[in-house]
């Protein structure tokens, strides 16, 4: 059954616009990884799967369904309880989603709610020592808050949990640890998880599935390996090919010649075009519907011209970094 289900989801902030026309599913109990370059909408996606956004931004088309339910179309109490029993979220700044004024035990005794059991669940995330229980946010390393934050968001055991790069800020060793940690919690929960991430190898490594965004769309999408191992859309394939030696680097992913695009409005057709090495005139003026290549979802003209070619193309050098 699908868990989230986004259709055609426009969204802007003033004069940009964020999303293009996202799709994406989430099935119960898969986890997904989201990728794509900074900018592409992978945040605005996930904040919108639980009507997180900001309050600059607009909904122009399209829906969000989480458990069935409009998200966009629910009254403030519907709406609470699907965040409450069916979403959980983990965000980059664990600090930030922390209260700063609150200590850390009685945070978590508000999620949990009265007979909740607050070292228990910080016994989960390997937080048993009793002054965690007693500090303020700030009194904590940047991977203990982040722990605290996931034992929030997964003490309810929701049905989706939506992770926004919660890895990113941390140091190496610590981020393997909370990686770990949250895919195994939400496999004991059930939970499905939103993977949101610039880390390729690691994406391919745990995730069952993977979406690749581009230019407020997600352009591919499918088994993670296959994805990711053999791309049927020219983007994918340009930031698969290049990013061991990006990750290895410990450098956000910076794989495809020239800049991603900043729209103001509806892309007149591709949105990757303009970097494309197999774009051809059509692509420029008509926006591609959704072919199915193997076990992908591809938004590309060409996607099936391609076909079984862009495996090897990944070291040809118009499209390595
Ligand atoms: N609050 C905001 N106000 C105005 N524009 C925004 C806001 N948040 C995001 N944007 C713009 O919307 C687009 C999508 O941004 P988003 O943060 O969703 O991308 P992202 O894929 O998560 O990027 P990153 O990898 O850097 O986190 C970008 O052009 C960004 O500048
Ligand atoms: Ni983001």
């Amino acid at each position: 059954m699908s868990l989230l289900s986004v259709r055609n989801l426009v969204i802007d902030y003033a004069r940009t616009r964020a999303l293009d026309g996202a799709d994406l599913e989430v099935t119960q109990g898969e986890t997904v990884g989201l990728v794509g370059e900074s900018g592409s909408g992978k945040s605005t996606l996930g904040s919108a799967a639980g009507r997180l956004l900001p309050q600059s931004a607009r909904r122009g088309e399209g829906e969000v369904l989480v458990a069935g339910e409009p998200v966009f179309e629910l009254p403030a109490t519907r709406l609470r309880h699907l965040r409450r029993r069916h979403l959980g979220f983990v965000f980059q700044d664990p600090i930030a989603s922390l209260d700063p004024t609150m200590r850390v035990g009685a945070q978590l005794g508000l999620v949990l709610g009265r007979g909740g059991d607050v070292s228990f669940h910080l016994g989960r995330v390997r937080l048993d020592d009793p002054r965690v229980v007693r500090s303020y946010p700030h009194q904590l390393s940047g991977g203990m808050a982040q722990r605290v934050a996931i034992a929030m968001a997964m003490a309810t055991a929701p049905d989706l949990l939506i992770a926004d790069e919660p890895t990113a800020a941390l140091d190496s060793q610590v981020r393997e640890e909370v990686s770990n940690m949250v895919f195994s919690l939400a496999a004991e929960a059930g939970t499905s998880i939103l993977w949101l991430s610039h880390d390729l190898p690691a994406v391919a490594r745990r995730c069952d599935r993977v979406a690749v965004m581009y230019g407020g769309r997600v352009v591919e999408s499918g088994p993670a390996r296959q994805v990711l191992g053999n791309p049927a859309h020219p983007y994918t394939a340009a930031l698969a090919g290049s990013a061991p030696a990006a990750a290895a680097h410990g450098v956000r992913l910076e794989p495809v010649p020239g800049r991603p695009p900043v729209l103001t409005g509806p892309a007149e057709g591709c949105a990757f075009a303009p970097r494309c090495p197999f774009a051809e005139e059509r692509c420029e003026h008509e926006r591609p519907a959704p072919v199915r290549i193997r076990e992908q979802d591809v938004l590309c003209h060409r996607a099936a011209d391609l076909e079984g070619t862009l495996a090897q193309r990944r070291s040809a050098p118009e499209v390595s970094a």
